[in-house]
Protein backbone atom coordinates (compact mmCIF):
# COMPACT_ATOMS: atom_id res chain seq x y z
CA UNK A 1 0.00 0.00 0.00
CA UNK A 2 1.82 3.30 -0.99
CA UNK A 3 0.87 7.40 -0.42
CA UNK A 4 -0.25 9.86 -2.17
CA UNK A 5 -0.89 13.05 -0.87
CA UNK A 6 -1.46 11.60 2.88
CA UNK A 7 -4.08 9.67 1.22
CA UNK A 8 -3.39 5.67 1.20
CA UNK A 9 -3.68 4.15 -2.46
CA UNK A 10 -3.46 0.09 -3.70
CA UNK A 11 -1.71 -0.42 -6.92
CA UNK A 12 -4.09 -3.26 -8.89
CA UNK A 13 -2.80 -4.16 -12.53
CA UNK A 14 -0.93 -0.88 -12.76
CA UNK A 15 -3.92 1.07 -11.54
CA UNK A 16 -4.29 3.02 -8.16
CA UNK A 17 -7.66 3.19 -6.02
CA UNK A 18 -7.61 5.53 -2.95
CA UNK A 19 -8.93 4.32 -0.01
CA UNK A 20 -12.21 6.60 1.25
CA UNK A 21 -13.61 4.20 3.72
CA UNK A 22 -14.18 1.19 5.54
CA UNK A 23 -16.82 -0.62 4.51
CA UNK A 24 -17.02 -3.88 6.80
CA UNK A 25 -15.02 -6.14 8.28
CA UNK A 26 -15.06 -9.89 8.52
CA UNK A 27 -13.59 -12.59 10.37
CA UNK A 28 -11.03 -12.91 7.88
CA UNK A 29 -11.19 -9.89 6.08
CA UNK A 30 -11.21 -5.91 5.70
CA UNK A 31 -13.60 -4.18 3.16
CA UNK A 32 -13.05 -0.78 1.90
CA UNK A 33 -14.69 1.57 0.04
CA UNK A 34 -12.17 2.54 -3.18
CA UNK A 35 -12.39 5.14 -6.20
CA UNK A 36 -10.08 4.64 -8.91
CA UNK A 37 -7.95 8.05 -9.70
CA UNK A 38 -8.09 8.56 -12.94
CA UNK A 39 -12.07 8.01 -13.73
CA UNK A 40 -13.15 8.07 -9.89
CA UNK A 41 -15.24 5.59 -10.04
CA UNK A 42 -16.03 3.66 -6.71
CA UNK A 43 -15.30 0.02 -5.69
CA UNK A 44 -14.92 -2.86 -3.07
CA UNK A 45 -11.43 -3.49 -1.72
CA UNK A 46 -11.24 -6.78 0.12
CA UNK A 47 -8.26 -6.94 2.04
CA UNK A 48 -7.38 -10.67 2.99
CA UNK A 49 -3.83 -10.28 5.56
CA UNK A 50 -2.05 -13.55 5.53
CA UNK A 51 0.06 -14.84 8.00
CA UNK A 52 1.07 -18.25 6.60
CA UNK A 53 1.67 -20.11 3.31
CA UNK A 54 -1.89 -22.13 3.60
CA UNK A 55 -3.71 -17.92 4.35
CA UNK A 56 -2.22 -17.66 0.98
CA UNK A 57 -3.57 -20.71 -0.94
CA UNK A 58 -7.07 -19.87 1.07
CA UNK A 59 -6.86 -16.19 -0.42
CA UNK A 60 -5.59 -17.36 -3.86
CA UNK A 61 -8.43 -20.05 -4.30
CA UNK A 62 -11.16 -17.45 -3.20
CA UNK A 63 -9.72 -15.02 -5.76
CA UNK A 64 -9.82 -18.28 -8.29
CA UNK A 65 -13.31 -18.61 -7.56
CA UNK A 66 -14.61 -15.55 -7.98
CA UNK A 67 -12.79 -15.49 -11.65
CA UNK A 68 -13.98 -18.95 -12.22
CA UNK A 69 -17.80 -18.38 -11.72
CA UNK A 70 -19.54 -15.71 -14.06
CA UNK A 71 -23.24 -15.11 -13.21
CA UNK A 72 -24.98 -11.98 -12.49
CA UNK A 73 -26.01 -12.59 -8.85
CA UNK A 74 -22.28 -13.88 -7.90
CA UNK A 75 -19.77 -11.02 -7.38
CA UNK A 76 -17.33 -10.48 -9.79
CA UNK A 77 -13.61 -10.04 -9.58
CA UNK A 78 -12.61 -7.05 -11.19
CA UNK A 79 -8.85 -7.95 -10.51
CA UNK A 80 -6.12 -8.81 -7.52
CA UNK A 81 -3.12 -8.06 -6.33
CA UNK A 82 -0.88 -9.99 -4.12
CA UNK A 83 1.95 -8.03 -1.54
CA UNK A 84 4.39 -10.78 -1.45
CA UNK A 85 5.04 -13.80 0.52
CA UNK A 86 4.28 -14.49 3.94
CA UNK A 87 6.84 -15.85 6.56
CA UNK A 88 5.81 -17.31 9.73
CA UNK A 89 9.25 -17.60 11.14
CA UNK A 90 10.20 -13.81 10.43
CA UNK A 91 6.24 -12.67 11.48
CA UNK A 92 6.15 -11.33 7.92
CA UNK A 93 2.55 -10.82 6.53
CA UNK A 94 1.12 -10.30 3.00
CA UNK A 95 -1.75 -9.14 1.65
CA UNK A 96 -4.08 -10.63 -0.91
CA UNK A 97 -6.64 -7.47 -2.87
CA UNK A 98 -9.34 -8.61 -4.41
CA UNK A 99 -11.06 -5.34 -6.37
CA UNK A 100 -14.96 -6.47 -6.58
CA UNK A 101 -17.96 -3.87 -7.96
CA UNK A 102 -19.66 -1.96 -5.07
CA UNK A 103 -22.97 -3.10 -4.22
CA UNK A 104 -24.78 0.10 -2.43
CA UNK A 105 -27.49 -1.74 -1.71
CA UNK A 106 -26.08 -3.47 1.51
CA UNK A 107 -26.65 -7.11 2.78
CA UNK A 108 -29.99 -8.99 2.85
CA UNK A 109 -28.97 -9.40 6.50
CA UNK A 110 -29.13 -5.88 7.12
CA UNK A 111 -32.37 -4.90 5.19
CA UNK A 112 -34.59 -8.00 6.58
CA UNK A 113 -33.11 -7.12 9.97
CA UNK A 114 -34.60 -3.73 9.58
CA UNK A 115 -38.08 -4.95 8.29
CA UNK A 116 -38.18 -7.06 11.42
CA UNK A 117 -38.08 -4.21 13.70
CA UNK A 118 -41.14 -2.73 11.70
CA UNK A 119 -42.52 -5.99 11.04
CA UNK A 120 -42.48 -4.74 7.33
CA UNK A 121 -42.78 -8.93 5.27
CA UNK A 122 -41.48 -9.46 2.07
CA UNK A 123 -44.87 -9.72 0.19
CA UNK A 124 -44.32 -13.56 -1.70
CA UNK A 125 -44.11 -12.47 -4.94
CA UNK A 126 -40.81 -10.78 -4.08
CA UNK A 127 -40.10 -13.22 -1.51
CA UNK A 128 -39.93 -15.98 -4.86
CA UNK A 129 -38.16 -13.59 -6.69
CA UNK A 130 -35.32 -12.76 -4.62
CA UNK A 131 -35.07 -16.22 -3.82
CA UNK A 132 -35.06 -17.69 -7.90
CA UNK A 133 -32.11 -14.72 -8.23
CA UNK A 134 -29.95 -16.53 -5.59
CA UNK A 135 -30.36 -20.21 -6.90
CA UNK A 136 -29.89 -19.74 -10.35
CA UNK A 137 -26.52 -18.22 -8.89
CA UNK A 138 -26.14 -21.55 -6.69
CA UNK A 139 -26.93 -23.54 -10.02
CA UNK A 140 -24.49 -21.92 -11.85
CA UNK A 141 -22.33 -23.57 -9.31
CA UNK A 142 -23.80 -26.87 -8.75
CA UNK A 143 -23.59 -26.97 -12.47
CA UNK A 144 -20.15 -26.49 -13.09
CA UNK A 145 -18.02 -29.10 -13.89
CA UNK A 146 -17.04 -30.38 -11.47
CA UNK A 147 -19.97 -29.58 -8.92
CA UNK A 148 -19.06 -26.88 -6.75
CA UNK A 149 -20.77 -25.81 -3.28
CA UNK A 150 -20.37 -23.12 -1.32
CA UNK A 151 -20.84 -24.00 2.17
CA UNK A 152 -22.24 -20.50 3.66
CA UNK A 153 -25.10 -19.24 2.11
CA UNK A 154 -26.56 -17.33 4.76
CA UNK A 155 -28.66 -13.42 4.32
CA UNK A 156 -25.14 -11.67 5.12
CA UNK A 157 -23.51 -13.09 2.60
CA UNK A 158 -25.72 -11.73 -0.18
CA UNK A 159 -25.65 -8.27 -1.15
CA UNK A 160 -28.03 -5.97 -3.02
CA UNK A 161 -27.51 -3.79 -5.67
CA UNK A 162 -29.49 -0.19 -6.13
CA UNK A 163 -32.80 -2.17 -7.71
CA UNK A 164 -32.59 -5.06 -5.18
CA UNK A 165 -31.18 -7.39 -7.49
CA UNK A 166 -29.63 -10.45 -4.79
CA UNK A 167 -25.98 -11.24 -5.34
CA UNK A 168 -24.01 -13.56 -3.49
CA UNK A 169 -20.54 -13.29 -1.86
CA UNK A 170 -18.07 -14.56 -0.13
CA UNK A 171 -16.74 -17.22 -1.67
CA UNK A 172 -13.91 -17.85 1.17
CA UNK A 173 -15.38 -21.57 1.81
CA UNK A 174 -14.94 -23.19 -1.00
CA UNK A 175 -11.40 -23.88 0.09
CA UNK A 176 -10.22 -26.63 2.31
CA UNK A 177 -7.09 -24.39 3.73
CA UNK A 178 -4.78 -26.71 2.36
CA UNK A 179 -6.88 -29.53 2.51
CA UNK A 180 -8.77 -31.60 0.35
CA UNK A 181 -11.02 -28.78 -1.52
CA UNK A 182 -14.29 -27.56 0.20
CA UNK A 183 -15.48 -26.27 -3.28
CA UNK A 184 -16.07 -29.50 -4.81
CA UNK A 185 -19.49 -30.27 -4.00
CA UNK A 186 -19.06 -33.78 -4.19
CA UNK A 187 -16.67 -35.31 -0.92
CA UNK A 188 -16.37 -38.93 0.24
CA UNK A 189 -15.00 -38.41 3.82
CA UNK A 190 -12.98 -41.73 3.58
CA UNK A 191 -11.09 -41.87 7.33
CA UNK A 192 -11.95 -40.60 10.72
CA UNK A 193 -9.14 -38.22 10.56
CA UNK A 194 -10.75 -36.91 7.49
CA UNK A 195 -13.62 -36.42 8.67
CA UNK A 196 -12.98 -34.81 11.72
CA UNK A 197 -11.04 -32.48 9.73
CA UNK A 198 -14.39 -31.59 7.17
CA UNK A 199 -15.99 -31.03 10.50
CA UNK A 200 -14.01 -28.49 12.23
CA UNK A 201 -13.27 -26.31 9.13
CA UNK A 202 -17.51 -26.07 9.29
CA UNK A 203 -17.23 -25.62 12.64
CA UNK A 204 -14.89 -22.85 11.88
CA UNK A 205 -16.11 -21.62 8.53
CA UNK A 206 -20.07 -22.55 8.12
CA UNK A 207 -22.58 -20.48 9.75
CA UNK A 208 -24.13 -22.56 12.33
CA UNK A 209 -28.06 -21.42 11.96
CA UNK A 210 -27.50 -22.01 8.20
CA UNK A 211 -25.13 -25.17 8.03
CA UNK A 212 -26.55 -28.14 6.88
CA UNK A 213 -27.01 -31.36 9.71
CA UNK A 214 -24.54 -33.62 8.10
CA UNK A 215 -22.10 -31.36 8.52
CA UNK A 216 -22.24 -31.16 12.52
CA UNK A 217 -21.23 -34.39 12.24
CA UNK A 218 -18.97 -35.91 10.38
CA UNK A 219 -17.98 -39.89 10.00
CA UNK A 220 -15.32 -41.48 7.64
CA UNK A 221 -18.00 -43.53 4.97
CA UNK A 222 -20.07 -40.35 4.62
CA UNK A 223 -20.62 -38.75 0.98
CA UNK A 224 -21.14 -34.87 1.31
CA UNK A 225 -22.47 -32.83 -1.90
CA UNK A 226 -23.85 -29.97 -2.86
CA UNK A 227 -27.51 -30.36 -0.88
CA UNK A 228 -25.48 -29.14 1.86
CA UNK A 229 -26.37 -25.78 0.00
CA UNK A 230 -30.04 -26.36 -0.26
CA UNK A 231 -30.43 -26.97 3.34
CA UNK A 232 -28.64 -23.32 3.38
CA UNK A 233 -31.49 -22.09 0.91
CA UNK A 234 -34.05 -23.36 2.59
CA UNK A 235 -32.84 -21.72 5.57
CA UNK A 236 -32.39 -18.35 3.40
CA UNK A 237 -35.50 -18.69 1.74
CA UNK A 238 -37.35 -18.85 5.87
CA UNK A 239 -35.32 -16.22 6.28
CA UNK A 240 -36.59 -14.09 3.62
CA UNK A 241 -40.26 -14.82 4.77
CA UNK A 242 -39.68 -14.52 8.75
CA UNK A 243 -36.62 -12.23 8.45
CA UNK A 244 -33.96 -15.12 10.12
CA UNK A 245 -32.70 -18.38 9.67
CA UNK A 246 -35.40 -21.06 11.59
CA UNK A 247 -31.79 -22.13 13.57
CA UNK A 248 -31.66 -18.32 14.99
CA UNK A 249 -34.34 -18.86 17.98
CA UNK A 250 -32.17 -21.52 19.09
CA UNK A 251 -28.99 -19.85 18.90
CA UNK A 252 -29.83 -16.41 20.04
CA UNK A 253 -31.33 -18.46 23.42
CA UNK A 254 -28.13 -20.36 23.76
CA UNK A 255 -29.96 -23.49 23.30
CA UNK A 256 -28.10 -26.06 21.20
CA UNK A 257 -27.88 -25.14 17.08
CA UNK A 258 -26.99 -28.46 16.56
CA UNK A 259 -29.81 -30.61 18.14
CA UNK A 260 -32.38 -27.96 16.77
CA UNK A 261 -31.04 -28.93 13.16
CA UNK A 262 -30.97 -32.19 13.86
CA UNK A 263 -34.22 -32.34 15.01
CA UNK A 264 -35.58 -30.55 11.95
CA UNK A 265 -38.10 -28.83 13.58
CA UNK A 266 -39.18 -25.70 11.44
CA UNK A 267 -41.41 -23.36 13.41
CA UNK A 268 -43.82 -21.60 11.24
CA UNK A 269 -45.63 -18.36 12.97
CA UNK A 270 -49.20 -18.41 13.30
CA UNK A 271 -50.06 -15.38 11.40
CA UNK A 272 -48.30 -16.58 8.46
CA UNK A 273 -48.69 -14.35 5.28
CA UNK A 274 -47.26 -16.68 2.97
CA UNK A 275 -48.74 -19.96 0.81
CA UNK A 276 -49.00 -23.11 2.03
CA UNK A 277 -47.18 -24.35 -1.07
CA UNK A 278 -43.99 -22.00 -0.09
CA UNK A 279 -43.61 -23.43 3.54
CA UNK A 280 -44.34 -26.70 1.84
CA UNK A 281 -40.99 -25.95 -0.46
CA UNK A 282 -38.99 -24.67 3.08
CA UNK A 283 -39.82 -28.03 4.63
CA UNK A 284 -38.88 -29.96 1.95
CA UNK A 285 -35.45 -28.13 1.63
CA UNK A 286 -34.99 -28.36 5.43
CA UNK A 287 -35.21 -32.44 5.49
CA UNK A 288 -33.00 -33.97 7.63
CA UNK A 289 -31.63 -36.21 5.35
CA UNK A 290 -29.67 -34.64 2.68
CA UNK A 291 -31.55 -37.67 0.21
CA UNK A 292 -34.71 -36.59 0.27
CA UNK A 293 -33.36 -32.70 -0.54
CA UNK A 294 -34.35 -31.16 -4.04
CA UNK A 295 -31.65 -30.44 -6.17
CA UNK A 296 -30.48 -26.77 -7.48
CA UNK A 297 -32.87 -27.36 -10.43
CA UNK A 298 -35.66 -29.02 -8.55
CA UNK A 299 -35.60 -26.12 -6.51
CA UNK A 300 -35.68 -23.66 -8.90
CA UNK A 301 -39.23 -25.44 -10.88
CA UNK A 302 -40.82 -25.95 -7.71
CA UNK A 303 -40.35 -22.26 -6.90
CA UNK A 304 -41.79 -20.94 -10.25
CA UNK A 305 -44.53 -23.30 -9.74
CA UNK A 306 -45.26 -21.71 -6.09
CA UNK A 307 -45.17 -18.69 -8.33
CA UNK A 308 -47.47 -19.52 -10.73
CA UNK A 309 -50.14 -20.07 -8.46
CA UNK A 310 -50.17 -16.07 -8.04
CA UNK A 311 -49.88 -15.87 -12.18
CA UNK A 312 -46.08 -14.36 -11.25
CA UNK A 313 -43.93 -16.71 -12.97
CA UNK A 314 -43.35 -14.37 -16.21
CA UNK A 315 -42.01 -11.21 -13.38
CA UNK A 316 -39.51 -14.31 -11.83
CA UNK A 317 -37.68 -15.23 -15.10
CA UNK A 318 -37.02 -11.74 -15.57
CA UNK A 319 -36.66 -10.50 -12.32
CA UNK A 320 -38.58 -7.23 -12.39
CA UNK A 321 -40.74 -7.35 -9.23
CA UNK A 322 -40.26 -5.19 -7.06
CA UNK A 323 -40.46 -5.07 -3.36
CA UNK A 324 -43.36 -3.55 -1.28
N1 LIG B 1 -18.74 -5.60 -2.95
C1 LIG B 1 -19.25 -5.08 -1.84
N2 LIG B 1 -20.05 -4.00 -1.89
C2 LIG B 1 -20.57 -3.46 -0.75
N3 LIG B 1 -20.34 -3.94 0.50
C3 LIG B 1 -19.55 -5.02 0.61
C4 LIG B 1 -18.97 -5.65 -0.53
N4 LIG B 1 -18.24 -6.72 -0.11
C5 LIG B 1 -18.37 -6.75 1.23
N5 LIG B 1 -19.16 -5.74 1.68
C6 LIG B 1 -19.49 -5.43 3.08
O1 LIG B 1 -18.36 -5.74 3.89
C7 LIG B 1 -18.70 -6.70 4.91
C8 LIG B 1 -17.54 -7.66 5.14
O2 LIG B 1 -17.35 -8.45 3.98
P1 LIG B 1 -16.51 -9.79 3.93
O3 LIG B 1 -16.37 -10.24 2.53
O4 LIG B 1 -15.30 -9.61 4.74
O5 LIG B 1 -17.49 -10.84 4.48
P2 LIG B 1 -17.99 -11.51 5.75
O6 LIG B 1 -18.88 -12.57 5.21
O7 LIG B 1 -18.65 -10.54 6.67
O8 LIG B 1 -16.73 -12.11 6.45
P3 LIG B 1 -16.00 -13.49 6.38
O9 LIG B 1 -15.25 -13.51 5.09
O10 LIG B 1 -15.12 -13.46 7.56
O11 LIG B 1 -17.06 -14.55 6.48
C9 LIG B 1 -19.96 -7.37 4.41
O12 LIG B 1 -20.76 -7.84 5.44
C10 LIG B 1 -20.65 -6.27 3.61
O13 LIG B 1 -21.43 -5.47 4.48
Amino acid sequence: MGCVCGKEVVTISGKNYVIRDKIGEGGFSIVNLVEDTIYHKTYALKTLTCHSKADLKTALQEVAFHKQLHHPAILQCLGSEVTGEPDIAANVTCDVYILLPFLPGGTLHDDLSSRAAARRHLAEPEVLRMFAAVCEGVRSMHESQPPLAHRDLKTANVLLTADRQPVIMDLGMMDGKGQRSMAEARVEVETSAQARQLQDLCAERCSMPYRAPELFNVQAGDRIDERTDIWSLGCLLYALCFFKSPFDAAYERGDSVALAVLAGTVHVPEDSPYSQSLIDLIRHMLSVSAADRPFIGDVLQLTRAVASQHGDHAQLDSGRAVAT
